[in-house]
């Protein structure tokens, strides 16, 4: 940078903030959220599509495996109109080397060289004196700048360093030619008004400050690291350190989608900082919103760090209502309960989750948008239902609306009653059932048949004597009660041509619950397609048939 450059730039007066993803390097600090280089390959090219405008690619110096990784990034991804790529550098001579070395193919390098600065790690991680920490950073930033014209300078633990300490580094580090300040919360400690604090204090007593980019980078030990951030925007700070869905050291980094959908959400709070009018529009951030949650996916997948349901933004129920109240409210206007619209962070929309917190307003919605136009009648029958359902399961599924429908709706008799089922079974045993039916006019049908376990073999002998091809789509077992004579509940699922039926039952035997549920979605099935038949002969055809 020339001296009028230098004189004129002030790195503060940005009117956007910088967002430096760290989540190939911070982020795969997590334990266990290793990623080999094709895997980082297609992270960073996501992140560029996102918008960051800075990626820091990982730690050159640290394996042979993370010097590729941060090469191939450089190479692939660090072209003239993407993103700047950097690499993190110890404040020694090899480090920065080894980070120089494999950033040459990028358009856009960046040495991110750091060293502690707090008396805690001076003492005992470093064993050096401020004074001799204070020349390192000073002749390793100038080093880094021999290599790269785009060198940033973080002073490790900054928040519990002693300031007037602080301001002499940053000093030191801008004299020696870096770009960008970073404050690091390393270990998680600060208050978002401390840090705020920090952040004035820095610009008021650091001579040459305009003269870099002020970024902040935090960890989230007390659960405070976005608004920490927040504040520290709010003093100056135009650059912010973030990885996505939050991954990195202990209990993680800043989430980027946190942090850049505050800004967004919030953007008439934030403007006046940024010396704009408070309904301006313009972003305050590159990203591309829209690409958030796309990415969020493919981190989660990558580093196979799940994210909780209830995360911000990116967690499964960010968007997700299951309250009767709030579901109304979104029902008569989305805004009742949303700040943001799904579609914003590249989700279709929003969802009602149907469960024991549900109203009528939404299960009616809900059964519409399934193609069921109930009677007001048939409605209150059906939620009557559908709530005792509600009771016993989580999460009430479409197919539990349609099952829970076509009972209500359409009563069944039982055409068909299991009278008799016994298994045989055993380690050494091919699984063999005997069943017997009654038919509706007091007939006994008997049969038998071998499966690949005890339930199969008593649907494999039902079906040969009830002839309905059907196919079986869902079995579950729950236990009702607790213990080892627990009464055991069967739900089944099965399929003919388009339409779905469900059979339930209950017993101690899960065995013989299984056949009763079968029983009780197979006498369904025929009764629809008894009901269709319109003439008397062909009902008795169809009775014949079974
Ligand atoms: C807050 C952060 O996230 S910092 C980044 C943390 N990330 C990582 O550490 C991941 C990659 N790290 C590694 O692979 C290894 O630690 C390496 C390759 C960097 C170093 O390995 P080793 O040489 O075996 O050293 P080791 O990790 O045991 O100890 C760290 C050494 O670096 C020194 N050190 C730590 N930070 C710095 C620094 N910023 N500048 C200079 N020296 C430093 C320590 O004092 C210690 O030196 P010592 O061996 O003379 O006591
Ligand atoms: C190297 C720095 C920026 C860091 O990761 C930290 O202090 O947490």
């Amino acid at each position: 940078m020339d001296a009028a450059a230098v004189s004129s730039f002030d790195g503060q007066a940005l009117d956007h903030v910088l967002i430096f993803d760290t989540t190939l390097r911070d982020g795969e600090q997590c334990p266990g959220a290793t990623l080999n280089t094709e895997e980082k390959l297609a992270i960073a090219r996501q992140l560029a599509r996102l918008g960051v405008d800075i990626i820091e690619a990982g730690f050159a110096y640290a394996s042979p495996g993370d010097f590729e990784a941060v090469q191939k990034v450089a190479e692939q991804v660090g072209s003239a109109d993407g993103p700047v790529i950097c690499s993190l550098a110890r404040a020694l001579k090899p480090d920065i080397e080894a980070a120089a070395e494999a950033l040459k193919p990028a358009a856009k390098p960046r040495i991110h060289t750091f060293i502690s600065t707090s008396d805690i790690h001076l003492q005992y991680q470093l064993r050096k004196s401020r004074a001799e920490v204070l020349q390192i950073a000073e002749e390793m930033v100038a080093y880094a700048k021999s290599f790269v014209d785009d060198v940033e300078f973080s002073m490790m633990d900054a928040t519990r360093s002693d300031p007037e300490y602080l301001y002499q580094v940053i000093e030191a580090a801008i004299r020696a030619g870096a770009k960008t300040i970073n404050i690091p919360d390393t270990v998680g400690y600060v208050m978002p008004e401390e840090f705020g604090q920090l952040i004035k204090g820095i610009r008021e007593n650091v001579p040459n400050i305009k003269q870099a980019v002020l970024s902040v980078h935090g960890h989230d030990d007390l659960g405070v690291s976005v608004a920490n951030f927040l504040e520290a925007i709010k003093q100056g700070v135009r650059q912010v350190e973030v990885t996505i869905n939050g991954i990195g050291e202990r209990a993680g980094n800043t989430a980027l989608e946190e942090l850049v959908m505050a800004l967004h959400v919030r953007r008439s709070y934030f403007n006046p900082y940024f010396g704009l009018p408070v309904d301006s529009e313009k972003p305050l951030t590159h990203i591309k919103t829209q690409e958030i949650y796309r990415t969020s996916r493919l981190v989660s997948n990558l580093t196979g760090m799940l994210v909780q349901p209830n995360k911000a933004i990116v967690g499964s129920n960010a968007f997700a209502h299951e309250s009767g109240i709030h579901q109304d409210g979104m029902l008569k206007n989305r805004q009742t309960y949303e700040i943001m619209d799904a579609q914003t962070i590249g989700l279709q929309s929003s969802t009602l989750v149907m469960g024991k917190h549900s109203g009528r307003n939404a299960f009616r919605n809900r059964l519409q948008e399934l193609g069921f136009h109930l009677s007001e009648q048939d409605l209150n029958k059906a939620f009557i239902r559908f709530k005792e359902l509600a009771d016993k399961k989580k999460e009430i599924s479409d197919l539990d609306l349609e099952a829970i429908v076509n009972d209500e709706t359409r009563p069944v008799p039982e055409l068909y009653r299991l009278d008799h089922v016994q298994v045989v079974c055993g380690d050494k045993q091919a699984p063999t059932a005997t069943v017997r039916l009654i038919t509706p006019d007091g007939q006994e049908l008997m049969d038998a048949a071998v499966g690949t376990g005890p339930v199969d073999a008593v649907y494999k002998a039902i079906n040969r004597i009830v002839d309905i091809p059907n196919k079986l789509i869902e079995f579950s077992v729950q236990s009702v009660t607790a213990g080892i004579d627990a009464i055991g509940e069967v739900t089944i699922r099965l399929r003919h041509e388009e339409r779905v039926f469900s059979g339930h039952a209950a017993n101690t035997d899960i065995i013989v619950a299984s056949a009763q549920a079968y029983m009780n979605a197979l006498n369904k099935l025929y009764f629809a397609l008894h009901a269709a038949r319109s003439t008397p002969e062909q009902r008795e055809a169809a009775t014949q048939k079974i």
